[in-house]
């Protein structure tokens, strides 16, 4: 197939979120760009990520408050799940979320998009799947991420599905065995469970989203463990589709009696790779990791000193929606001054897990930490008694602050609890700001509010750090019950 020859300035492999932030900076520079989209329009986020799993945890979280009504004295049943009306609110919703982006895509030049896949022929040229070829001065990948699907996965057949397909289905299905505990598998298993469909989570190595402090997620196994079927560190034996579904055979634990599950599908949530395998960078002279993926700098997001870029999920280094926009525009703009290429800081590492409890992590991990044997502190609060989390009963919780014993500062936290969505936010900044635990004591703090459990571990830290007195046991001062 042979086709039409293009030059252009820049040339931006992907348009989700990081290629379309690549391409808003890049304009700045120039009117000379190729714009390249294989896949749908609509970015990974708005249709089968992020906006869509919220829309599917929302009705699932206000029906679990709904069980607890008894517990507050009030009288009632637990609503009914409508499948049917779930879906199609998530459908709608989604769809509109998808629309906003692709208005935003309507109005970049129509004489910068081209619909095909690329892939590299050298440094400087890509072919299309529609049989053009594109030369370019600077390239950016902004490729994103796939689902990784083990080969064993596949005797589910037809029934092997992964989140690209949750979000479009008309009806919730009766049961799913979901594969992987990370914040897919933990997001949409839940979720799952909580709207009344039969679930089986399948851990590896007692892995819960991104946790790596060992007493955090030995709280947040217990936790989820106590809510549905959690095989944190089961074995699968045989995976087979059967007339009515798919039938795991499996341990529950390495030393449990082997037992059988029929489900309606098996969602793999297994972790995601980068879209860089297949897109021939084995004909560049990009130097690649070990993983396969283009050494580059994340603070210019430029692959060696070339003038190719990469950002997103592409990188597979923070693969969050809020990085990938970042990362896009830094590439964009930096694709624009290349070779005059700058550096820029990046945020405090922030994710949130929307599980119930949430889970949270900010700044440098507990493995981050040992692994690089830095000389830290640990401070830590359960929210079980705190006040505010009991008096909503939301009082599930553990949080784990790690403080730098030299200077004071805050460094990071790995946490599961009420609103620590918020909580994550509010640590983010200050660790961002390099504010230390003593001056972060200083900030206001309400009366009562479960932010007063974050007070709780400041203070435990502070005392760890040897930088303040014994945290007070019952703060009476700080009003009953903080
Ligand atoms: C179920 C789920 C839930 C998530 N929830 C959250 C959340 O709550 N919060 C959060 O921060 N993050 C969340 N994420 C992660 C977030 O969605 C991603 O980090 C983000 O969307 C990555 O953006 P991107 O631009 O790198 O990739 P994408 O948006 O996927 O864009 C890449 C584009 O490149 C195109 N492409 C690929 N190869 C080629 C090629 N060879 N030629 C041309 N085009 C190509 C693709 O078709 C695609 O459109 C979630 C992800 C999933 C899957
Ligand atoms: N709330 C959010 O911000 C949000 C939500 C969803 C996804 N995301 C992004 O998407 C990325 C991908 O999510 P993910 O959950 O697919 O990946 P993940 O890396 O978070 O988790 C994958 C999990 O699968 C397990 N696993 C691997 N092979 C397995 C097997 N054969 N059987 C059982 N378990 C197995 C791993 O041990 C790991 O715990 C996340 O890292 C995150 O960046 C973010």
């Amino acid at each position: 197939m042979s086709g039409m020859s293009r030059h252009v300035d820049i040339a931006i492999i992907g348009t989700g979120t990081s290629g379309m932030g690549a391409y808003r900076e890049a304009r700045k520079s120039t009117d000379s760009i190729a714009l390249i989209e294989g896949g749908e329009y609509g970015t990974t986020c708005a249709r089968v990520g992020c906006m869509p799993s919220k829309l599917l945890i929302a009705p699932a979280e206000a029906r679990h408050r709904a069980e607890y009504f008894s517990k507050f004295g009030l009288k009632g049943t637990v609503p009914d799940v409508d499948g049917i009306a779930i879906m199609k609110r998530v459908r709608e919703e989604r769809d509109r979320f998808v629309g906003f982006v692709k208005e935003d895509i309507n109005d970049f030049d129509p004489k910068h998009k081209i619909q095909a896949y690329a892939e590299f022929v050298d440094d400087n040229t890509l072919t299309l799947s529609n049989g053009d070829l594109i030369t370019a001065g600077r390239i950016i990948i902004a490729t994103g991420s796939r689902p990784n699907i083990p080969a064993i996965f596949n005797e589910a057949e037809d029934r092997l599905i992964t989140n690209d397909d949750v979000f479009s289905w008309q009806d919730l299905p009766k049961s799913v065995a979901v594969f992987g505990a990370g914040v897919i598998g933990l997001e949409l298993g839940q979720t799952l469970h909580r709207l009344g469909v039969k679930v089986h989570l399948f851990g590896a190595r007692d892995a819960v989203g991104p946790l790596s402090d060992p007493e955090v997620r030995d709280y947040a196994l217990k936790t989820f463990k106590a809510e549905f079927p959690f095989h944190s560190n089961g074995q699968v034996n045989k995976i087979q589709r059967v007339e009515t579904g798919v039938q795991i055979t499996f341990k529950a634990t390495p030393d449990a009696e082997e037992q059988t599950e029929v489900f309606d599908y098996l969602l793999a949530a297994t972790g995601r790779r980068a879209n860089v395998d297949n897109i021939g960078l084995e004909n560049t002279t990009l130097k690649l990791s070990e993983r396969g993926i283009p050494v580059y700098n994340p603070l210019s997001m430029q692959c060696s000193d070339s003038h190719i870029f990469i950002a997103g999920d592409a990188n597979a280094d923070i693969p969050l929606l809020h990085e990938a926009s970042d990362e896009g525009r830094l590439a964009g703009e930096n694709a624009g001054r290349y070779p005059n290429v700058i550096h820029r800081s990046r945020k405090t590492v922030l994710g949130v897990v929307f599980s119930d409890p949430q889970i949270a992590t900010v700044g440098k991990s507990f493995n981050q930490l040992t692994e690089k044997g830095i000389d830290f502190a640990v401070g830590s609060v359960s929210f079980e008694n705190q006040g505010r989390s009991r008096v909503m009963l939301v009082n599930k919780g553990f949080m784990r602050l790690y403080g730098d014993t030299e200077t004071g500062a805050l460094l990071g936290g790995e946490m599961i609890g009420p609103s620590h969505e918020h909580l994550a936010h509010l640590l983010a900044w200050t660790i961002q700001m390099r504010m230390t635990v003593e001056d972060i004591l200083q900030m206001p703090f309400y009366h009562p509010v479960i932010e007063e459990g974050l007070r709780s571990a400041l203070r435990s830290l502070l005392q760890a750090m040897g930088r303040g007195p014994q945290p007070p046991l019952h703060c009476i001062d700080c009003g009953p019950g903080a």
